[in-house]
């Protein structure tokens, strides 16, 4: 936990036995949002470093994306090896809305890794509910199509370019399929071979993880895990831009990007298509074609950090830095 984490409630679930937790990094600009994330992790300390940079990361995001809320994030942790039965599951499910009520709406979940909108009804606080039960659904979608206006507004037209897109999970597809129907020549590579099959019926190339980023492209895009970029990690293309959360191991990685003549867009701007809309969506009640609307404005964020003339890093630092001295309702 650092200085400026508000909050952090670590609990073993009375049902599962599995331990559960959430963090609040802050709520000056409003409730604290994040997704709830059940995966495996090494050990306890992994997942606590993991709720705590991703409720940070959160809180970035949502001043960035000008929306009234504040960082949280919460996890499910499953020891190495536990098999997650539906019984475990559905109790794991339960003990974390307990937890999340204690917060009485200072944290509000959304899905995230290993969770999903059917979950997000079992939370007292919560969005991206099935859209059969009045919520906004999954939020994939509009988080490729921030993606993608965070893409146009750093290098126009992809029609032509060379893609490598890492991770062809739920934002990934949205991604592929977009950029393939927009001329771009689209490579891909994921962690599970699986995906080979659906890769090249998309009309992509594959490539194996350890070959991916240095694919000669003109844009890079990391829609899988976060850390997968180190001071020595090689890097072929450009332009970085994508969903995945976390994707430099330091931020002083940024400068070391910039140095090599790589831009980075912040994937705390590129990443919050979703939130935009969801926000949008459940809480301004706005219609589906007009909350996609507002996810465009990635595109101006983008420009606008662009043309500072400091790292893009640097220059989304500053953007949320003045955002959180000025609380909230800024839409
Ligand atoms: N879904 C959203 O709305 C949303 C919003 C903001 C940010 N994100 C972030 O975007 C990223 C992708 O989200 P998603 O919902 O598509 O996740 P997902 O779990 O559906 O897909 C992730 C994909 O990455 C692959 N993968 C995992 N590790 C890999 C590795 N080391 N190398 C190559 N491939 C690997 C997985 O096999 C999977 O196919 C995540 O980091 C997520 O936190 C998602």
């Amino acid at each position: 936990m650092d200085a400026q984490h508000s909050e952090l409630v670590v609990r073993r679930g009375a049902r599962s036995g599995l331990p559960t937790m959430v963090a609040v990094h802050s709520t000056a600009r409003g409730p604290a949002i994040g997704g709830c994330r059940l995966k495996h992790y090494p050990d306890l300390n992994a997942a606590i470093a993991d709720v705590l940079r991703l409720s940070r990361a959160m809180t970035a995001k949502c001043a960035a994306a000008g929306v009234p809320f504040g960082g949280g994030k919460s996890v499910i942790a499953l020891p190495p090896g536990t098999r997650l039965d539906p019984d475990l599951r559905r109790a794991a499910i339960l003990d974390h809305a307990d937890l999340i009520a204690d917060f009485d709406g200072d944290y509000r979940a959304g899905p995230d890794i290993g969770t999903g909108p059917a979950d997000m009804l079992e939370f007292p606080h919560a969005f991206c509910a099935p859209e059969s039960a009045g919520g906004s659904g999954s939020s994939s979608e509009p988080t490729a199509i921030g993606v993608r206006a965070a893409l146009r507004a750093a290098t126009g037209s992809v029609a032509g370019k060379q893609v490598v897109l890492v991770g062809l999970g739920s934002v990934g597809a949205y991604l592929a399929e977009s950029l393939i129907r927009d001329g771009a020549e689209v490579t891909i590579t994921d962690i599970d071979a699986e995906k080979h099959l659906p890769a090249t019926r998309l009309g992509a190339k594959w490539v194996a993880p350890e070959q991916a980023l240095t694919v000669p492209a003109d844009v890079l895009i990391p829609a899988a895990i976060g850390g997968l970029i180190d001071h020595d990690t090689e890097i072929a293309a450009d332009l970085v831009v994508g969903p995945a959360n976390n994707q430099l191991v330091t931020d002083d990685v940024a400068d070391t990007l910039a140095d090599k003549g790589i831009t980075w867009i912040p994937d705390f701007v590129a990443s919050a298509g979703g939130i935009i809309y969801t926000i949008a969506r459940e809480v301004d009640r706005l219609p589906h074609d007009a909350a996609l609307a507002e996810v465009d404005r990635i595109a101006d964020t983008v420009r606008t950090i662009l043309d500072t003339g400091a790292t893009p890093l640097d220059a989304a630092k500053t953007l949320v830095a003045r955002r959180m001295t000025e609380p909230g309702h800024h839409r």
